[in-house]
């Protein structure tokens, strides 16, 4: 049950490019329908992001994620959320062949969940991609810094801007993504100075994520943020709830009362005594 899919009431790519230098774009990733439905009344943006493949699926890196998967995602927040502006993440294989490979998977991705844009990993190498998919009408996210769809080129997740090499090549990425069209940037694992000289160098909001608080706004993956995460959390995450503690807690309670027969109880049976009957 899309609600209200037509109304002008959803946060549009357009509305968060104009929040460049304002209060701060609050973005979550969100994975599916009822997740959605809890975040959205408090973000601005969800990303359905190719982290589902690991954080949900159980895949080593993101590279496990398919079109088909993150198309389900999608549809599946969509279903879920109003108000906020939906990005889906492109996943490794859809869109580095060529702008004409993109530009496919892109509208695919549109027309089969009618998200609010369409993100991809890659600066100079990849404005070309992000230029073709902005042409067609669709607004693209740019993602630069630590690209985890490059894990396996680059021997793992490395932090990004710790040589003045590595500070001009991210200089130019930034760039890049701008002059292509894109409404904003992910700006991922990168020295906190160094985010922050490239928020102050375009013109777009950028995103943070294990980058800096000077950045326009900041994204996290939900499952680390509420402690759901089961496998080792990066450095940059801060844990606000601890849902996995919740979950194995009220898994052991109802193991042991399905042992030792406490449940189900009497509010948990139909007998012609219990009140519940009575509907
Ligand atoms: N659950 C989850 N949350 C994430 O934020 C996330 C994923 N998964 N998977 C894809 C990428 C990978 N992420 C990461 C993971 C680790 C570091 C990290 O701590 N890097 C250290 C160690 C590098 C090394 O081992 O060589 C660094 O100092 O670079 C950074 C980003 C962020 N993304
Ligand atoms: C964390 C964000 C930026 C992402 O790309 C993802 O979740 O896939
Ligand atoms: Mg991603």
């Amino acid at each position: 049950m899309t609600r209200d899919p037509s109304a002008d009431s959803r946060i549009s790519a357009e509305d968060i490019r104009r929040r460049k230098g304002g209060v701060p774009i609050v973005c979550l990733t969100a994975y599916t329908y009822p997740i959605a439905r809890l975040l959205d009344p408090h973000v601005d943006l969800l990303l359905v992001g190719d982290s589902v493949a690991m954080v949900l699926h159980g895949h080593a890196t993101t590279l496990g994620a398919s079109l088909e998967m993150m198309i389900a995602h999608g549809q599946a927040v969509m279903r879920g959320s109003a108000r906020a502006c939906v990005v889906v993440d492109m996943p490794a294989g859809s869109y580095e062949a060529s702008p004409a490979q993109a530009v496919a998977a892109a509208r695919r991705i549109v027309k089969e969940t009618g998200c609010q844009a369409v993100k991809l990993e890659g600066g100079v190498d990849m404005a070309s991609r992000i230029a073709a998919i902005v042409t067609e009408g669709i607004p693209v996210m740019g993602h630069i810094g630590l690209q985890p769809q490059s894990v396996e080129k680059d021997g793992g997740y490395r932090i990004k801007g710790r040589t003045q090499d590595n500070i001009a090549a991210l200089l130019s990425d930034a760039e890049a993504v701008e002059e292509a069209g894109a409404f904003s940037v992910v700006i991922e694992g990168t020295m906190e100075a160094v985010a922050a000289k490239l928020t102050r160098h375009i013109s777009i909001p950028t995103i943070g994520i294990g980058a800096s608080a000077d950045c326009d706004g900041q994204i996290l993956v939900i499952d680390d943020m509420v402690g759901m995460t089961v496998d080792r959390v990066p450095k940059f995450v801060k844990e606000y709830a601890d849902l996995r503690g919740v979950i194995a807690d009220a898994a052991a309670r109802y193991a042991a009362e399905v042992r030792n027969r406490a449940f189900p109880g009497p509010d948990h049976v139909f007998t012609t005594a219990s009140a519940k009957d009575k509907t």
